[in-house]
């Protein structure tokens, strides 16, 4: 039997922490499919590129099946060259005390050329994760410096929130995280973000009501969720790294692969004007997806409580957007 051709993955910040956890896992066959032969496109800035040979030596060590090679460059433009699937990771965490908005001026510079490349060579079914904080802002610089490229092929990683959003759920109603379907996230990847478990189901039954305490949803559930990227930061000294890269497989994956049937995933995307979110803004959101491709789920419906929190994040992404169209990065 003839293996399919490799697909380009093109990882950014291949050196980094979230890298070190996320590239083996893609070689291995979790982010395509055990069928998905890959060929790994590492960039990396020049001082880090002997660290990322070094990662790119390990890779080989692990003689995994379906890696078909590992390149490294210095240049996005030639590292984003054919890519079919782009993990935008690079770029400088936050550290103790700072918000992920402080990092808008440092890293909006690199996801301008990044989707200056990804515009001029990737391939024509590109889809492309920004991960690299703020998320969603870059990712909508990526995508303003990419006209060519269908503008919803840019997205941006909010489901570590919705993976962290899960496993809060079920440790409170002491049930296993698979029996929980339809979490969403809404908003921006930052401390505004909303974690929705008003549409959520816990086998079967609403999780709102299986909850019952106001209390805990506003009190302690959301400010937990929304802020545990700091809490990470708080006790581990750094920020996430295996689950950053564990949410980063699952969001291509059921990209490509498709959600399963009476669930749905959060994902940040362009916004069609969908539940009152300014169309272009890049805002978490239920999508399922099929054929390679996501749809936001239509018709829920948002009380004042689900309203306002929606709004607040949504005037957050508005202001940034405004802020990097300042920098003239868009
Ligand atoms: N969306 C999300 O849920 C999450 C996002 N993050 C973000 O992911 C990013 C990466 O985090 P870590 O891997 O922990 O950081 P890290 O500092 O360990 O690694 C970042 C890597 O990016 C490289 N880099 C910097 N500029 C680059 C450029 N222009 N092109 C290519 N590579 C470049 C650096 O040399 C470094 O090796 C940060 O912005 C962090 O805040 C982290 C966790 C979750
Ligand atoms: O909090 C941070 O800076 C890293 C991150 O995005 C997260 O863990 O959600």
């Amino acid at each position: 039997m003839t293996q399919a051709p490799p697909v380009n993955v093109t990882v950014t910040g291949a050196a980094g922490q979230i890298g070190y956890a996320l590239l083996f896992r893609i070689a291995s066959g979790q982010l395509l499919g055990q069928d998905k032969p890959v060929r790994l496109r590492l960039l990396e800035i020049p001082q880090a590129v002997k660290a990322a040979e070094g990662v790119a030596l390990e890779l080989e060590d692990c003689a995994f099946p379906l890696l078909a090679g590992t390149d490294i460059f210095d240049d996005p433009k030639k590292a984003f060259e054919g890519t079919n699937i782009a993990l935008l990771v690079g770029a400088r965490p936050r550290t103790k005390g700072m918000e992920r908005g402080d990092l808008l001026e440092a890293n909006g510079g690199i996801f301008k050329p990044q989707g200056e490349a990804i515009n001029a060579g990737a391939a024509d079914d590109v889809k492309v994760l920004v991960v690299g904080n703020p998320a969603n802002t870059n990712a909508l610089i990526a995508q303003a410096n990419a006209p060519d490229v269908p503008a919803e092929r840019f997205t941006a990683m909010t489901r570590l929130d919705h993976n962290r959003a899960l496993a809060q759920l079920a440790t409170k109603l002491a049930v296993p995280v698979s029996d929980i379907k339809k979490m969403t996230i809404w908003g921006n990847h930052s401390a505004t973000q909303y974690p929705d478990i008003f549409h959520a189901e816990v086998k079967g039954e609403n999780a709102a009501a299986a909850v019952n305490d106001q209390t805990w949803l506003a009190e302690e559930f959301i400010p937990r969720v929304a802020k545990r990227g700091a809490e990470i930061i708080e006790v581990r000294g750094a920020s996430s790294a295996a689950s950053a890269a564990s949410a980063a497989i699952d969001h291509v994956h059921d990209w490509v692969n498709g959600t399963p049937e009476g669930d749905w995933v959060s994902m940040a995307v362009p916004s069609d004007g969908s539940y009152g979110v300014p169309a272009g803004l890049i805002s978490s959101f239920p999508v399922t997806t099929t054929g390679g491709r996501y749809e936001i789920v239509q018709g829920l419906d948002l009380d004042d409580f689900s309203r306002d929190r929606i709004d607040a994040s949504v005037k957050e992404l508005a202001d940034e957007r405004d802020a990097v169209r300042k920098l003239g990065l868009i």
